[in-house]
């Protein structure tokens, strides 16, 4: 008798969504299983960040379904997708400026009893030790590479089952690029499933399992992030046609 696979982490099946009458995603299928690093790639305006909005419920859905550990997600409710386990860091987020980096954290673990928010706290600075050093300064006086960090940090406090990384490295010197791959590298350690959306291909695909490519809000792509014809499908995902050298001169 066969028996029957385990049902993904997060499902996403026939999803549409847009911004009012502008629909953006044309239906899209994909899946993550626990704890696997997923890149998901595609030309700016392909609609990456409209489809984590979806995902997280930042964004109404106006067809097709999010399953996320086994049980629907209740549409338009970012929050109660973090109770779940599903945490998003949306592009460009702005921690607190006038608050330490330790109040940040603690304010991003708000609804936790006490101890464990303090537990959770800690944790999630371990990931980031340059941040940790100054965890009594206030957040207006780390670098802008330490405030994305910092943003990084506060959805760790939230112990995510996935965690979904919009554009970590925008911005970002080359040391900083490498220490949040870093940190996407030793979640996927600890079990965490990371859906990364980023610029920088190659690097990205050094950290993932798999990987999707988005254009014109369809899926026009998954492959094995070892594939080793990766690069000339991508192009052809990313231009609808082939143009060599482009990503991997
Ligand atoms: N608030 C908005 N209102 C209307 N249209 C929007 C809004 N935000 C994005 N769009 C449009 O939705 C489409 C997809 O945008 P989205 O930001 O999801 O793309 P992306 O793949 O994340 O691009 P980038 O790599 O540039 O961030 C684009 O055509 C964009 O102009």
């Amino acid at each position: 008798m066969p028996i029957s696979a385990p049902e993904p982490l997060l499902e996403v099946g026939g999803l549409r969504s847009g911004y009012g009458k502008i629909a953006v995603l044309h239906g899209i299928d994909l899946h993550i299983g626990a704890g696997e690093v997923v890149s998901l790639l595609g030309p700016n305006g392909a609609g990456k960040t409209t489809l984590l909005r979806a995902i997280s419920g930042l964004l109404p859905v106006t067809a097709g379904r999010v399953r996320f550990g086994g049980a629907d997600l209740a549409g338009g409710d970012p929050r109660a997708a973090a109770r779940a386990g599903l945490v998003h860091v949306i592009e460009g987020h702005r921690v607190f400026t006038q608050i330490s980096v330790t109040d940040n954290l603690l304010l991003a673990g708000y609804d936790l009893p006490r101890r464990e928010r303090a537990e959770r706290v800690e944790e999630a600075l371990s990931y980031f030790p340059e941040i940790a050093a100054k965890r009594q300064d206030k957040g207006g006086a780390l670098s802008g590479g330490q405030q994305q960090m910092l943003a990084v940090a506060q959805g760790l406090v939230q112990r995510p089952r996935l965690l979904m990384l919009d554009e970590p490295s925008a911005g970002l010197s080359p040391v900083l690029v490498d220490r949040v791959l870093g940190v996407v590298r030793a979640l996927k350690e600890r079990g965490t499933a990371v859906l990364l959306v980023e610029q920088l291909i190659e690097k990205a695909l050094a950290v993932s399992d798999r990987v999707y490519a988005l254009a014109q809000g369809h899926l026009v792509l998954e492959a094995g992030a070892g594939e080793a014809d990766l690069p000339h499908r991508l192009e052809r995902a990313y231009f609808g046609q082939d143009v060599p050298n482009a990503l991997h001169a």
